[in-house]
């Protein structure tokens, strides 16, 4: 929490602390200047002195207003401000963490962690600048002027403190746990309704709705019982310390009310001593306040800190700061294990390909192709054995400089909101209306977008959900081509196209693309029957390198693959 409250600008907390004492001096003082005016003023009749002693009341509350409003505005102002740093700080970390480092947290906590506990850290550094420092002084503060006063009648809270103590700290005891509790189940709140909402299609196709709504239900109900328990405690707190305020000051009454009538005990005095009563209950009600939301913050802040201690353990080493000479890719002897794995994802991959030429993957489900391919622009790092891109090993080039010479086609088509034109501009900005169109035109994607009434300013809705999946691979692909680049990663990218457009593709990426590299995933033989070399994996290990025609000839797992595809397109 220290090291999030920190990050607060230190003259704002300056001036918030200055105002606020000005404010407690002001709250403290008025107490005595009123027992003035009643037992020097008004039991003695002097109207000059309770003029003169009124407009300076009046004077003191001015400022102490305006102390106050001083102190909320920059409170308020900073609360803000943290909450908005917090969340750039958390964006910039998500965005620049490895894929290993963001897959710990998972999509659902790093939204509630943006949001729930942000707004939390917000709530209380807006409390901390406005009551943590003034609960503790005004209490202090408040008990040796009201022991100044009268030290017999101070002894009253000898025994109301111990019951406030007894009984806040009951409730607390309680609450703080659901509090906490609370957070983890507005984590799981979001979860389940993020996947609800991101599978909709999948849940409604197989039926699921009345599963997934009980699902949701049951971590609704569990997180509202927790909210009720926890509101149900607090709401015992305010009845309880108004009642504990009401006997108080009763017994000041009582107490006080035989002192001025022996004469030992002035009324103004007595007033405002209750006065003080009222502020020493209220501080420590601020601060069992401040007990209560400090563990839930605390809560927050680990949280918060989790995602900024993310680290990148692709570490960016800089000693070469652009990728110039030879185009090529090499795989010596790699081997990756995703983190906690039994068994290497890949191992003992061994391939070079040189400029102009085409590397194709193919292998079944699940035998490391992705996984292959995801080491080129170091989503993850090679565990062992080297990757070199341009003569130059991986690890040790600048990764802006590295992912600059990369076109990249992920398996899942992910557009953005916004039109075809500014989707394609993402990979390169400088990209001219020509360049766009003749990456649409490689991708097979020129006619759709010539079709559209608005062509390239046609609008991308949330995920390109307005277009289809083969239209949106096509658009993905375009994007990727837009860029001139050494390397062109296709993963998986002509899955959801027809054999004709799959055809068409191919050869105009082979007729355009000639001085750099492409790296295509595959599962069908046809979209790898021309690339140069043809690596087969099977579960992990490369089974077989060649071309195709070698390949079929002596490779019994490609032999597999093309046999059960014949089959396939013969009962076509
Ligand atoms: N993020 C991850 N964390 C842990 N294991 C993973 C992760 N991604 C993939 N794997 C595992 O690594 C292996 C290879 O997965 P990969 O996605 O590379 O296969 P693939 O050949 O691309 O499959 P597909 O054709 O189905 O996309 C699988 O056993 C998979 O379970």
């Amino acid at each position: 929490m220290i090291r999030i409250i920190k990050k607060m600008s230190m003259t704002a907390f300056l001036g918030a602390i200055i105002f606020m004492v000005i404010q407690i001096t002001s709250d403290l003082y008025l107490p005595t200047l009123t027992s003035d005016i009643i037992d020097k003023g008004v039991t003695k009749g002097d109207t000059s002195y309770i003029m003169h002693v009124g407009l300076i009341m009046i004077g003191i509350s001015l400022i102490g207003i305006v102390a106050s409003v001083f102190n909320t505005l920059i409170a308020s102002r900073e609360a803000q401000k943290l909450g908005k740093r917090l969340r750039s700080e958390i964006y910039e970390k998500v965005e620049f963490a490895s894929h290993t480092e963001f897959e710990k947290i998972g999509t659902a906590s790093l939204i509630t962690r943006t949001t729930t506990d942000v707004n939390q850290i917000q709530m209380v550094s807006q409390m901390f600048l406005r009551l943590m420092i003034n609960a503790p002084i005004t209490l202090i503060g408040a008990s040796v002027l009201a022991y100044s006063r009268d030290p017999e009648l101070t002894k009253i809270f000898l025994y109301i403190m111990p019951a406030l103590i007894i009984i806040v700290g009951g409730i607390m005891y309680f609450a703080v746990p659901l509090f906490k509790s609370l957070q983890l189940k507005t984590d799981k709140l979001n979860l389940v309704f993020r996947e609800g909402l991101t599978g909709v299609r999948v849940i409604r196709a197989f039926n699921q709705t009345i599963f997934e709504e009980k699902r949701f239900d049951d971590a609704n109900k569990d997180y509202t019982q927790t909210a009720i328990k926890v509101n149900t405690l607090m709401s015992f707190l305010l009845p309880i310390v108004t009642l504990i305020i009401s006997i108080t000051n009763v017994s000041i009454v009582w107490f006080g009310g035989h002192n001025v009538a022996e004469g030992s005990l002035e009324v103004g005095t007595m007033m405002a001593f209750m006065t003080y009563a009222m502020q020493i209950l209220m501080s420590f009600m601020m601060m069992t306040m401040i007990f209560i939301f400090v563990p839930r913050a605390q809560a927050s802040a680990v949280r918060i800190n989790e995602v900024l201690d993310l680290k990148n353990d692709i570490e960016n080493k800089n000693e070469v700061k652009e990728l110039t000479g030879d185009k090529n890719l090499l795989f010596h002897d790699v081997e990756f294990s995703y983190p906690g794995a039994e068994k290497a994802a890949i191992t003992q991959i061994d391939v070079s390909v040189k400029s102009g030429e085409t590397l194709a993957i193919i292998g079944g489900t699940g035998s490391g192709k992705t996984t292959l391919i995801n080491m080129i622009p170091r989503f993850y790092d090679v565990t062992k054995g080297s990757l070199k891109v341009n003569n130059q090993n991986v690890k040790e080039v600048d990764q802006v400089a590295l992912r600059d010479r990369i076109g990249f086609v992920p398996q899942k088509a992910v557009l953005f909101t916004g039109t075809i034109r500014s989707n394609m501009l993402y990979s390169f900005p400088e990209a001219t209306e020509d360049d766009i169109w003749k990456a649409l035109e490689i991708a097979q994607a020129k006619e759709f977008v010539l079709e559209l009434s608005e062509g390239l300013d046609s609008i991308v809705e949330q995920g390109g959900s307005n277009f289809s999946g083969g239209q949106r691979q096509r658009l993905c692909i375009a994007r990727a081509l837009i860029k001139p680049a050494d390397i062109y990663i296709f993963d998986d990218s002509f899955s959801a196209l027809d054999f004709k457009t799959d055809a068409l593709l191919r050869k105009a990426l082979k007729e355009s693309v000639t001085e750099s590299i492409v790296v295509i995933v595959a599962q069908r033989i046809s979209t790898v029957v021309e690339a140069d070399t043809i690596l087969v994996l099977d579960n992990g290990a490369m089974v077989g390198k060649g071309n195709h025609q070698e390949l079929k000839e002596t490779n019994e797992t490609y032999q597999e693959i093309l046999t059960s595809q014949l089959r396939e397109e013969e009962i076509a």
